[in-house]
Protein backbone atom coordinates (compact mmCIF):
# COMPACT_ATOMS: atom_id res chain seq x y z
CA UNK A 1 0.00 0.00 0.00
CA UNK A 2 3.26 2.13 -0.22
CA UNK A 3 1.64 4.28 -3.58
CA UNK A 4 -2.26 4.54 -2.06
CA UNK A 5 -1.02 5.84 1.64
CA UNK A 6 0.53 8.82 0.00
CA UNK A 7 -2.57 9.60 -1.40
CA UNK A 8 -5.12 11.68 1.20
CA UNK A 9 -8.75 10.97 0.58
CA UNK A 10 -11.70 12.66 1.78
CA UNK A 11 -12.14 13.48 5.53
CA UNK A 12 -15.12 11.68 6.52
CA UNK A 13 -16.93 12.12 9.90
CA UNK A 14 -17.11 9.09 12.24
CA UNK A 15 -20.05 6.85 12.17
CA UNK A 16 -21.83 5.67 14.65
CA UNK A 17 -23.60 2.24 12.84
CA UNK A 18 -20.80 -0.03 12.20
CA UNK A 19 -20.95 -3.45 13.88
CA UNK A 20 -24.58 -3.95 12.15
CA UNK A 21 -22.59 -4.48 9.54
CA UNK A 22 -21.21 -7.78 10.83
CA UNK A 23 -24.14 -9.33 12.24
CA UNK A 24 -25.44 -11.16 9.12
CA UNK A 25 -24.29 -14.57 7.39
CA UNK A 26 -24.01 -15.01 3.75
CA UNK A 27 -26.53 -17.98 2.66
CA UNK A 28 -24.22 -19.76 -0.43
CA UNK A 29 -27.36 -21.07 -1.44
CA UNK A 30 -28.68 -17.85 -3.10
CA UNK A 31 -26.77 -16.53 -6.01
CA UNK A 32 -27.79 -13.00 -7.97
CA UNK A 33 -29.86 -13.46 -10.75
CA UNK A 34 -28.21 -13.55 -14.35
CA UNK A 35 -30.50 -12.21 -16.91
CA UNK A 36 -29.64 -12.92 -20.73
CA UNK A 37 -31.03 -8.77 -22.10
CA UNK A 38 -31.41 -10.90 -25.63
CA UNK A 39 -34.03 -12.63 -24.14
CA UNK A 40 -37.63 -12.12 -25.07
CA UNK A 41 -38.76 -12.12 -20.72
CA UNK A 42 -35.59 -9.77 -19.73
CA UNK A 43 -37.50 -6.77 -18.75
CA UNK A 44 -39.89 -8.77 -16.35
CA UNK A 45 -36.76 -10.27 -14.94
CA UNK A 46 -34.97 -7.19 -14.49
CA UNK A 47 -38.02 -5.14 -12.85
CA UNK A 48 -38.30 -8.36 -10.59
CA UNK A 49 -34.80 -8.22 -9.58
CA UNK A 50 -34.50 -4.56 -9.21
CA UNK A 51 -37.36 -4.66 -6.60
CA UNK A 52 -36.27 -7.81 -5.18
CA UNK A 53 -32.48 -7.57 -5.13
CA UNK A 54 -31.43 -4.50 -6.14
CA UNK A 55 -28.86 -5.95 -8.61
CA UNK A 56 -28.14 -8.56 -11.31
CA UNK A 57 -26.01 -9.70 -13.63
CA UNK A 58 -26.37 -8.61 -17.38
CA UNK A 59 -25.37 -11.02 -20.24
CA UNK A 60 -25.70 -10.72 -24.11
CA UNK A 61 -25.90 -7.20 -22.95
CA UNK A 62 -24.54 -5.78 -26.52
CA UNK A 63 -21.25 -3.95 -25.19
CA UNK A 64 -18.28 -5.55 -27.09
CA UNK A 65 -16.17 -7.90 -25.48
CA UNK A 66 -13.24 -6.26 -26.73
CA UNK A 67 -14.02 -2.63 -24.97
CA UNK A 68 -14.38 -4.82 -21.73
CA UNK A 69 -10.72 -6.36 -22.63
CA UNK A 70 -9.50 -2.84 -23.34
CA UNK A 71 -10.95 -0.95 -20.30
CA UNK A 72 -9.37 -3.83 -18.27
CA UNK A 73 -5.89 -3.41 -19.96
CA UNK A 74 -6.51 0.71 -19.25
CA UNK A 75 -6.90 0.17 -15.69
CA UNK A 76 -4.19 -1.92 -15.45
CA UNK A 77 -2.07 1.38 -16.62
CA UNK A 78 -3.70 3.67 -14.64
CA UNK A 79 -2.82 1.86 -11.60
CA UNK A 80 0.85 1.03 -12.61
CA UNK A 81 1.15 4.28 -13.11
CA UNK A 82 4.35 6.06 -10.57
CA UNK A 83 3.07 7.68 -7.48
CA UNK A 84 4.83 10.88 -8.69
CA UNK A 85 2.32 10.64 -11.77
CA UNK A 86 -0.77 10.08 -9.83
CA UNK A 87 -0.13 13.12 -7.32
CA UNK A 88 -0.93 14.77 -10.40
CA UNK A 89 -4.80 14.28 -9.86
CA UNK A 90 -5.47 13.73 -6.42
CA UNK A 91 -9.08 13.73 -5.32
CA UNK A 92 -9.73 17.11 -2.89
CA UNK A 93 -12.68 18.06 -0.81
CA UNK A 94 -13.62 19.78 -3.68
CA UNK A 95 -14.03 17.55 -5.59
CA UNK A 96 -14.03 13.81 -5.57
CA UNK A 97 -12.39 13.66 -9.76
CA UNK A 98 -8.65 11.66 -9.54
CA UNK A 99 -7.08 9.09 -7.57
CA UNK A 100 -7.69 8.66 -3.60
CA UNK A 101 -8.38 6.05 -0.93
CA UNK A 102 -11.36 4.32 -0.74
CA UNK A 103 -14.06 6.70 0.57
CA UNK A 104 -15.59 5.97 4.30
CA UNK A 105 -11.88 4.52 4.78
CA UNK A 106 -11.87 6.91 8.10
CA UNK A 107 -15.41 5.47 9.33
CA UNK A 108 -15.31 1.56 8.82
CA UNK A 109 -13.65 -0.65 11.60
CA UNK A 110 -11.24 -2.75 8.99
CA UNK A 111 -8.37 -1.28 7.14
CA UNK A 112 -8.80 0.11 3.83
CA UNK A 113 -7.19 -1.75 1.24
CA UNK A 114 -7.45 -0.14 -2.54
CA UNK A 115 -7.10 2.67 -4.17
CA UNK A 116 -9.44 4.47 -6.91
CA UNK A 117 -9.43 6.94 -9.68
CA UNK A 118 -12.80 8.72 -10.60
CA UNK A 119 -13.56 10.24 -14.05
CA UNK A 120 -16.09 13.26 -14.21
CA UNK A 121 -16.51 15.19 -16.95
CA UNK A 122 -14.50 15.43 -20.44
CA UNK A 123 -11.77 12.38 -19.85
CA UNK A 124 -9.77 14.54 -22.34
CA UNK A 125 -9.36 16.98 -18.63
CA UNK A 126 -8.08 14.22 -16.64
CA UNK A 127 -5.74 11.58 -18.80
CA UNK A 128 -4.08 14.52 -20.54
CA UNK A 129 -2.22 15.32 -16.75
CA UNK A 130 -1.36 11.31 -16.42
CA UNK A 131 -0.18 10.85 -20.15
CA UNK A 132 0.37 13.74 -21.87
CA UNK A 133 2.17 12.54 -24.75
CA UNK A 134 0.30 9.12 -25.31
CA UNK A 135 -3.66 10.34 -24.05
CA UNK A 136 -5.68 10.01 -27.30
CA UNK A 137 -5.78 5.94 -26.67
CA UNK A 138 -6.94 6.37 -23.39
CA UNK A 139 -9.41 8.92 -23.79
CA UNK A 140 -10.58 7.58 -26.85
CA UNK A 141 -11.53 4.17 -24.67
CA UNK A 142 -12.61 6.14 -21.95
CA UNK A 143 -15.12 8.05 -24.05
CA UNK A 144 -16.45 5.06 -26.32
CA UNK A 145 -17.05 3.02 -22.65
CA UNK A 146 -18.95 5.95 -21.24
CA UNK A 147 -20.94 6.04 -24.42
CA UNK A 148 -21.41 2.33 -24.49
CA UNK A 149 -22.70 2.61 -20.70
CA UNK A 150 -24.80 5.45 -21.12
CA UNK A 151 -26.71 3.56 -24.24
CA UNK A 152 -26.79 0.82 -21.61
CA UNK A 153 -28.35 2.10 -18.87
CA UNK A 154 -31.04 4.32 -21.00
CA UNK A 155 -31.97 0.80 -22.26
CA UNK A 156 -31.95 -0.79 -18.78
CA UNK A 157 -34.09 1.25 -17.84
CA UNK A 158 -36.43 2.10 -20.50
CA UNK A 159 -37.39 -1.92 -20.41
CA UNK A 160 -37.52 -2.23 -16.67
CA UNK A 161 -39.51 1.00 -15.98
CA UNK A 162 -41.94 0.14 -19.13
CA UNK A 163 -42.67 -3.31 -16.99
CA UNK A 164 -44.40 -0.21 -14.63
CA UNK A 165 -46.25 1.69 -17.35
CA UNK A 166 -43.88 3.90 -17.44
CA UNK A 167 -43.01 5.74 -20.58
CA UNK A 168 -40.40 8.97 -21.72
CA UNK A 169 -43.26 11.41 -20.90
CA UNK A 170 -43.24 10.28 -17.51
CA UNK A 171 -39.35 11.38 -16.67
CA UNK A 172 -38.93 14.78 -17.74
CA UNK A 173 -35.19 14.39 -17.53
CA UNK A 174 -35.43 12.04 -19.96
CA UNK A 175 -36.02 14.50 -23.04
CA UNK A 176 -38.66 13.89 -25.44
CA UNK A 177 -36.45 11.66 -27.76
CA UNK A 178 -35.89 9.31 -23.79
CA UNK A 179 -32.47 9.50 -24.91
CA UNK A 180 -31.33 10.97 -21.71
CA UNK A 181 -29.13 13.41 -22.82
CA UNK A 182 -28.50 15.53 -19.91
CA UNK A 183 -27.86 12.89 -17.72
CA UNK A 184 -25.01 13.23 -15.26
CA UNK A 185 -22.12 9.81 -15.32
CA UNK A 186 -18.77 9.10 -13.71
CA UNK A 187 -16.54 6.07 -13.79
CA UNK A 188 -14.66 4.90 -11.33
CA UNK A 189 -12.01 2.38 -11.32
CA UNK A 190 -10.65 0.36 -8.47
CA UNK A 191 -7.90 -1.21 -7.23
CA UNK A 192 -7.40 -3.85 -4.73
CA UNK A 193 -3.94 -5.21 -4.60
CA UNK A 194 -2.90 -8.81 -2.67
CA UNK A 195 -3.77 -8.24 1.01
CA UNK A 196 -2.01 -10.14 3.68
CA UNK A 197 -4.53 -9.74 5.64
CA UNK A 198 -7.90 -10.27 4.16
CA UNK A 199 -10.14 -10.52 7.48
CA UNK A 200 -8.86 -7.25 9.27
CA UNK A 201 -8.98 -5.15 5.39
CA UNK A 202 -11.56 -3.95 3.36
CA UNK A 203 -11.34 -2.85 0.12
CA UNK A 204 -14.49 -0.82 -0.07
CA UNK A 205 -16.97 -0.48 2.62
CA UNK A 206 -20.73 -1.41 2.70
CA UNK A 207 -22.51 1.69 0.75
CA UNK A 208 -25.10 2.28 -1.46
CA UNK A 209 -23.82 4.25 -4.75
CA UNK A 210 -26.12 7.39 -4.78
CA UNK A 211 -26.75 6.99 -8.90
CA UNK A 212 -30.05 6.55 -10.34
CA UNK A 213 -28.22 3.21 -12.07
CA UNK A 214 -24.51 1.62 -11.65
CA UNK A 215 -23.06 -1.02 -14.10
CA UNK A 216 -20.25 -2.26 -12.76
CA UNK A 217 -17.65 -4.98 -14.27
CA UNK A 218 -15.73 -7.15 -12.37
CA UNK A 219 -13.58 -10.08 -13.49
CA UNK A 220 -12.02 -11.46 -10.56
CA UNK A 221 -14.85 -11.98 -7.33
CA UNK A 222 -15.06 -9.47 -4.29
CA UNK A 223 -18.25 -7.46 -4.86
CA UNK A 224 -20.99 -8.52 -2.43
CA UNK A 225 -24.35 -7.44 -1.33
CA UNK A 226 -26.49 -7.14 1.13
CA UNK A 227 -29.93 -9.00 0.76
CA UNK A 228 -32.11 -8.51 3.94
CA UNK A 229 -32.40 -12.42 4.83
CA UNK A 230 -29.41 -13.50 3.30
CA UNK A 231 -26.75 -11.39 4.30
CA UNK A 232 -23.58 -10.66 2.28
CA UNK A 233 -23.95 -12.28 -1.02
CA UNK A 234 -21.17 -12.88 -3.33
CA UNK A 235 -21.70 -11.84 -6.87
CA UNK A 236 -19.71 -14.72 -8.67
CA UNK A 237 -18.02 -12.88 -11.78
CA UNK A 238 -19.26 -14.42 -14.89
CA UNK A 239 -18.00 -14.17 -18.26
CA UNK A 240 -18.01 -10.72 -19.86
CA UNK A 241 -21.24 -10.23 -17.60
CA UNK A 242 -21.81 -6.36 -16.39
CA UNK A 243 -23.71 -6.11 -12.59
CA UNK A 244 -26.33 -3.72 -12.68
CA UNK A 245 -27.47 -1.66 -9.57
CA UNK A 246 -30.21 0.15 -8.12
CA UNK A 247 -29.00 3.58 -6.77
CA UNK A 248 -30.73 5.91 -4.40
CA UNK A 249 -31.92 8.05 -6.78
CA UNK A 250 -33.94 5.12 -8.88
CA UNK A 251 -35.00 4.09 -5.60
CA UNK A 252 -36.56 7.91 -4.99
CA UNK A 253 -37.70 7.65 -8.47
CA UNK A 254 -39.44 4.60 -8.42
CA UNK A 255 -41.27 5.90 -4.87
CA UNK A 256 -39.37 2.75 -2.97
CA UNK A 257 -40.28 0.26 -5.18
CA UNK A 258 -37.08 -0.81 -6.55
CA UNK A 259 -34.23 -1.42 -3.66
CA UNK A 260 -31.11 0.16 -3.30
CA UNK A 261 -27.82 -2.19 -3.65
CA UNK A 262 -25.95 -2.17 -0.73
CA UNK A 263 -22.95 -3.86 -1.69
CA UNK A 264 -18.85 -3.95 -0.54
CA UNK A 265 -15.51 -5.10 -2.09
CA UNK A 266 -13.91 -7.41 -0.25
CA UNK A 267 -9.86 -7.67 -0.60
CA UNK A 268 -8.48 -11.43 -0.89
CA UNK A 269 -4.82 -13.17 0.39
CA UNK A 270 -3.87 -14.54 -3.39
CA UNK A 271 -4.88 -11.95 -5.89
CA UNK A 272 -5.31 -8.58 -6.82
CA UNK A 273 -8.28 -7.55 -8.11
CA UNK A 274 -10.10 -4.54 -10.05
CA UNK A 275 -13.57 -3.44 -11.01
CA UNK A 276 -15.28 -0.57 -13.02
CA UNK A 277 -18.19 1.46 -12.03
CA UNK A 278 -19.93 3.41 -14.19
CA UNK A 279 -22.51 6.03 -12.44
CA UNK A 280 -25.38 6.86 -14.36
CA UNK A 281 -27.16 9.66 -12.60
CA UNK A 282 -29.62 12.53 -13.42
CA UNK A 283 -28.84 16.13 -14.13
CA UNK A 284 -27.32 17.82 -11.24
CA UNK A 285 -29.76 20.66 -10.24
CA UNK A 286 -32.85 19.02 -12.26
CA UNK A 287 -35.83 18.14 -9.82
CA UNK A 288 -36.76 14.60 -9.28
CA UNK A 289 -39.64 12.92 -7.53
CA UNK A 290 -40.85 9.44 -7.17
CA UNK A 291 -43.10 9.00 -10.41
CA UNK A 292 -46.58 9.98 -9.81
CA UNK A 293 -47.86 6.31 -11.83
CA UNK A 294 -45.65 4.73 -8.49
CA UNK A 295 -47.98 6.46 -5.80
CA UNK A 296 -51.01 4.86 -4.89
CA UNK A 297 -52.68 4.30 -1.59
CA UNK A 298 -50.90 1.22 -0.63
CA UNK A 299 -47.63 3.05 -1.24
CA UNK A 300 -47.82 6.29 -0.68
CA UNK A 301 -45.32 9.50 -1.95
CA UNK A 302 -42.07 8.31 0.34
CA UNK A 303 -39.70 11.00 -0.46
CA UNK A 304 -39.95 14.55 -2.10
CA UNK A 305 -38.59 16.09 -4.60
CA UNK A 306 -34.70 16.27 -4.66
CA UNK A 307 -32.12 17.72 -6.84
CA UNK A 308 -28.53 15.01 -7.41
CA UNK A 309 -26.75 18.09 -6.61
CA UNK A 310 -28.44 18.39 -2.77
CA UNK A 311 -28.90 14.45 -2.52
CA UNK A 312 -25.12 14.18 -2.74
CA UNK A 313 -24.09 17.08 -0.38
CA UNK A 314 -26.45 15.50 1.93
CA UNK A 315 -25.04 12.05 1.49
CA UNK A 316 -21.50 13.64 2.29
CA UNK A 317 -22.99 14.61 5.84
CA UNK A 318 -25.27 11.67 6.67
CA UNK A 319 -23.71 8.39 4.55
CA UNK A 320 -26.19 6.06 5.66
CA UNK A 321 -29.28 7.67 7.15
CA UNK A 322 -29.69 9.99 4.33
CA UNK A 323 -32.47 8.24 2.88
CA UNK A 324 -34.14 7.55 6.26
CA UNK A 325 -33.32 11.46 6.86
CA UNK A 326 -35.86 12.37 3.84
CA UNK A 327 -38.25 9.54 3.92
CA UNK A 328 -41.77 11.15 4.10
CA UNK A 329 -43.67 7.86 5.08
CA UNK A 330 -42.69 4.06 5.82
CA UNK A 331 -42.14 1.39 3.43
CA UNK A 332 -45.41 -0.89 3.02
CA UNK A 333 -45.03 -4.09 5.25
CA UNK A 334 -42.77 -6.29 3.98
CA UNK A 335 -41.21 -4.09 1.27
CA UNK A 336 -37.46 -5.38 2.07
CA UNK A 337 -35.59 -2.27 3.28
CA UNK A 338 -32.00 -2.72 4.31
CA UNK A 339 -31.64 1.02 4.84
CA UNK A 340 -34.08 0.83 7.90
CA UNK A 341 -31.19 -0.96 9.49
CA UNK A 342 -28.94 1.67 8.95
CA UNK A 343 -26.34 0.30 6.82
CA UNK A 344 -26.65 2.29 3.44
CA UNK A 345 -23.07 4.29 3.12
CA UNK A 346 -21.94 6.94 0.44
CA UNK A 347 -21.67 5.74 -2.96
O1 LIG B 1 -15.08 -3.09 -6.62
C1 LIG B 1 -16.24 -3.42 -6.48
O2 LIG B 1 -16.65 -4.55 -6.69
C2 LIG B 1 -17.26 -2.41 -5.99
C3 LIG B 1 -17.02 -1.02 -6.50
C4 LIG B 1 -18.06 -0.05 -6.00
O3 LIG B 1 -18.97 -0.40 -5.32
C5 LIG B 1 -17.97 1.37 -6.34
O4 LIG B 1 -16.99 1.79 -6.99
O5 LIG B 1 -18.90 2.12 -5.94
FE1 LIG C 1 -20.50 1.14 -5.15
Amino acid sequence: MSDVSKIHSLNIPTNKNLDSFQQQLPDASDTVPVIDLSHPDAPKLMNNAFQTWGVFQLVNHGIPVSLLNSIQSFIQDLFDLPTSQKLKIVRSRESIAGFGLVPLSQVYPKRPWGEGFTLIGNPVDHLQKLWPEDCKKYCDLAEEYLKEMKNLCGKVMWLTLGELGITPEDINWAGSDGEFKTSNQALRMNSYPVCPEPDESIGLPPHSDSSVLTVLYQTTKGLQVLIEGKGWVTVEPVKDALVVQVGDMLHILTNGLYSPSVHQAVVNQTHDRMSTAFFFGTPKNTEVSPLKKLVTPTRPLMYPTVTWADYLSKKYELFEETLPSIRLSAPPPGLSNVNDQNQVKVG
